[in-house]
């Protein structure tokens, strides 16, 4: 008997599919023998262009490896990784590293600006760095800082920049160079509850805004309502 057509199409490869960001039982295991951890355990999970995604689970349930295996920055023991169509795991270092400075921005904890830096500035290092700080960067960055309500300090330094201001400044840099994935660890730690509120808010608001595939880790369990979809990750397993 022939095989109908619609099932050879449903169980042909599909790399990507329109996900923008997708991880098939990806296990990664840490340390070795007796130490050995199982950090992430079979973790399946797609994000579309636009989706808000919060990751919540305790300290030590794998929320950091999560990110670094997403951002490209950790090769799983097992398992695939997809990035705009891309199967990361198949990548060598130097491809890994221009594939995660084309398709994926970061968010960090402490938004990590630099001290000497104005906020504008912060936007245009990479650019510069480049060799491509033209006007259409400038124009971006503009953009982006107007975005997030940082048009009027754009020439204030990080220390003189509240908490939440700084997470923003952060946003717009991550954003910079239209990543289709957003990846943001603990945001809100540093912030008390009104800045936590506002930072989250702007994150649903600028992954809409831009169509990024957001995944935001944290135990915060108070801004989860901002996300389109709250996953639990417990022991290295997501549900
Ligand atoms: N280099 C390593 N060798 C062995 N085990 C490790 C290593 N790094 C992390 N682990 C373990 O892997 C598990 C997952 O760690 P991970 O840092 O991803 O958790 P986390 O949820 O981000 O924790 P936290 O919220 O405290 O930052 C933990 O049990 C941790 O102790």
């Amino acid at each position: 008997m022939n095989t109908p057509a619609t099932d050879i199409l449903s169980t042909a490869p599909d790399p990507g599919g329109t996900a923008a960001l997708r991880l098939a039982d990806v296990t990664v295991l840490l340390g070795s023998g007796d130490q050995q951890v199982t950090a992430l355990d079979e973790v399946t999970l797609e994000v579309q262009p636009g989706e808000f995604v919060a990751v919540v689970g305790p300290s030590g349930s794998g929320k950091s490896t999560l990110l670094a295996v997403t951002g490209g920055l950790q090769v799983p023991t097992r398992g695939r990784v997809h990035v705009a169509g891309t199967d990361l795991t198949t990548l060598k270092e130097k491809q890994r590293t221009a594939h995660r400075r084309r398709h994926i921005g970061y968010v960090f904890q402490h938004a990590n600006l630099l001290a000497s830096l104005t906020a504008r500035e912060q936007l245009l290092l990479p650019a510069h760095l480049g060799g491509r700080l033209g006007a259409a960067a400038r124009a971006r960055a503009d953009e982006l800082l107007t975005a997030v309500g940082m048009a009027e300090r754009a020439s204030h330094r990080p220390h003189q920049l509240s908490g939440g201001e700084r997470q923003r400044v952060g946003l717009a840099r991550a954003l910079m160079p239209a990543p289709d994935v957003l990846l943001v660890d603990e945001p809100t730690s540093a912030l008390d509850r009104a800045r936590a509120r506002d930072v989250v808010d702007l994150l649903a608001e600028q992954t809409r805004a831009h169509n990024t595939a957001t995944v935001m880790v944290t135990h915060d369990t108070e801004i989860m309502d901002a996300a389109d979809r709250v996953l639990t990750l417990r022991d290295g397993r997501l549900s």
